[in-house]
């Protein structure tokens, strides 16, 4: 990432490191989250913590910021967690919904100088990609997302498609659309995939693959694909240093990276 990106804005002072607490840090990405911050300069990784390690781990080190890469079922208590003891939280953990989102709500009510930013997808280009479906989604009579993962990911549909989905759908029911066309009146189950909203949602589980997601939509005569491609998992890094960075400046829930960019 060079020195210019916005995603990498130049720290230049000289305060002390920022003190990072990472969970899930043995993980896939918690792993790759302790060597980016390692890497960074500005922060410092003080904690790490795991399946079956104590989680006052991070406030006896003084975590100033967690990022939690875990799993759904844990990441509740997590975020709980890390509201009681006045850690900011940067969660890149999947399997929010309107419900968990409102009881992280209810929970930072009582400590309103906290952040906690649930981001689905930390790579700039499939934060962008959520926005220009989201912008697109109005225009077009069809929609639907597919979104391809590794196989060891034990949660479908992915998170991002499920952001993404929601974001479509509230923009089509915004803009007054109605129903998409579609004549299927005899199904295999699942064929037609699963609905977030009045959006199909299609998950693919394949050896080789990262993280990849396609939005296809379709109007009289032209359709229009977006598609993002994590080919490693250094992509969602910068994203994360970005949160890491200016969670503190951004008190209270926010949902997606875009949040805390000029988009
Ligand atoms: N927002 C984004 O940009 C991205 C989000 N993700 C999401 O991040 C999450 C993690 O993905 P990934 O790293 O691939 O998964 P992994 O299974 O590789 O890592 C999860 C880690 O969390 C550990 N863990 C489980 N329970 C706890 C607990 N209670 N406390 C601390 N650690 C715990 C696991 O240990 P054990 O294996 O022993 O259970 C494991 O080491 C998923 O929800 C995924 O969808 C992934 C990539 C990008
Ligand atoms: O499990 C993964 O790998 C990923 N999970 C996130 C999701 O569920 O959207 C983000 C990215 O797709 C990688």
């Amino acid at each position: 990432m060079s020195a210019q990106s916005p995603l990498d804005p130049a720290n230049g002072s000289s305060a002390e490191p920022l003190r990072v607490g990472v969970i899930g840090a043995r993980g896939r990405m918690g792993a790759e989250v302790c060597r980016a911050v390692e890497a960074a300069g500005d922060m410092e990784v003080v904690a790490m913590v795991d399946a079956g390690d104590w989680l006052f781990n991070l406030a006896d080190a003084g975590a100033q910021v967690a990022v939690d890469f875990t799993s759904p079922e844990v990441v509740m208590d997590n975020i709980r967690f890390c509201v009681d003891n006045d850690i900011h939280a940067v969660v890149g953990t999947s399997g929010f919904d309107a419900q968990r989102l409102g009881a992280v709500s209810e929970w930072l009510e009582q400590k309103p100088e906290l952040g906690v930013l649930i981001a689905p997808n930390f790579a700039i280009g499939a934060v962008l990609s959520m926005r220009f479906a989201e912008l697109a989604a109005r225009y077009y009579e069809s929609v639907e997302v597919i979104e391809l993962h590794h196989p060891r990911k034990v949660d479908a549909p992915s998170g991002t498609a499920a952001h993404t989905a929601r974001l479509i759908s509230q923009a089509r029911e915004a803009a007054g659309l109605g129903p998409m066309p579609d004549a299927t009146t005899q199904e295999a189950p699942g064929a037609r995939g699963t609905l977030v909203g009045d959006v199909r949602v299609h998950s693919l589980r394949v050896a080789g693959l990262i993280a990849h997601q396609e939005v296809v939509f379709g109007t009289e005569g032209e359709t229009l694909t977006l598609r993002h491609d994590s080919l490693d998992r250094k992509s969602f890094m910068p994203g994360v240093l970005l949160a890491v960075r200016s969670i503190a400046r951004h008190p209270g829930l926010s949902v997606g990276l875009d949040k805390y960019m000029d988009l």
